[in-house]
């Protein structure tokens, strides 16, 4: 079957820097692979050229099998996005962000609210539709974001770190909605920082380091295809992780 993306020899240069260095992947339907990567790696470069909020250097991106830069429109349909930041219109209700994101996508009204209405109940956020976005909590308003991203029906939905920042309950339920997507066929397209996150969602990891794919696997399989106990330790030594050297570890000594 055709992966529902595709992203071949995919490269970002900001000037003379290099964020993206030869990139290339697959994903399938109905399957999540992760990016795992230290700060900086080009995790999120990566994901706004899939979604055309940055340019692509060199190299093809493939959406359901649309080209990003010849069919913008056409890959935006079939995208879901769930950036780092939230981009919530503190000035619109909960149901107003809804109503407003819909209203790009134009989908007709009484459908839109339909979804509205359906995607806040998902969202466990049906009580809270004439709240402000101020009176959310940080899980309820990634919660909303995820519901947001849904509105068009996505057959992708990129997460740029979707979990960050929450405490462990609002984690799993976001996890169980993640979960519950990819059961209906769904894709995703996910970056972490959180290694259980990776092992619960993912069926293919990435190691993403200075701009390049390092290495690839399922989470269970990786670390030994690569001499390793487990992802973290396979993560820590393929991205060159050396304590005496880390200057987060210097900092703080
Ligand atoms: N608009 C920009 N102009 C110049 N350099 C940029 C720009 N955006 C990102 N970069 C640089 O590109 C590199 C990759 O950044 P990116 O945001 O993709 O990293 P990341 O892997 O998502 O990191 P994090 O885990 O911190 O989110 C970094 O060195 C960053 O400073």
């Amino acid at each position: 079957m055709k992966p529902i993306l595709e992203v071949s020899h995919l490269s970002k240069k900001y000037g003379s820097f290099t964020a993206v260095n030869d990139i290339s992947f697959q994903l399938q339907r109905n399957h999540c692979i992760a990016l795992l990567g230290t700060n900086g790696a080009g995790k999120t470069t990566t994901m706004k050229m899939i979604y055309a909020a940055a340019s692509i250097t060199h190299g093809r991106i493939t959406v359901d099998g649309f080209d990003v830069k010849k069919s913008p429109s056409n890959t935006k349909r079939a995208l879901g996005i769930v950036s780092q930041e939230d981009l919530l219109d503190g000035s619109l209700t909960v149901y107003e962000n809804m109503i407003a994101h819909g209203l790009c996508y134009d989908i007709p009204k009484r459908e839109l609210k339909k979804r509205t209405q359906n995607l806040l109940t998902f969202a466990g956020l049906a009580n809270y539709d004439d709240k402000q976005i101020s009176d959310l909590s940080g899980g309820m308003r990634r919660r909303l974001v995820l519901a947001r991203a849904l509105l068009n029906h996505p057959k992708v939905i990129i997460l740029d770190e979707p979990t960050t920042g929450l405490d462990i309950q609002s984690r799993h339920v976001i996890w169980k909605k993640l979960e519950q997507l990819k059961n209906e066929g769904v894709s995703l397209l996910l970056t972490s920082h959180y290694m259980d996150e990776v092992q619960r969602l993912a069926d293919q990891v990435l190691i993403i380091h200075r701009g390049k794919i390092l290495a690839s696997g399922a989470p269970d399989s990786l670390p030994a295809k690569y001499g390793y106990q487990s992802l973290e330790e396979a993560f820590l030594a393929l991205t060159d992780f050396h304590e005496e050297d880390d200057h987060i570890v210097q900092a703080l000594s």
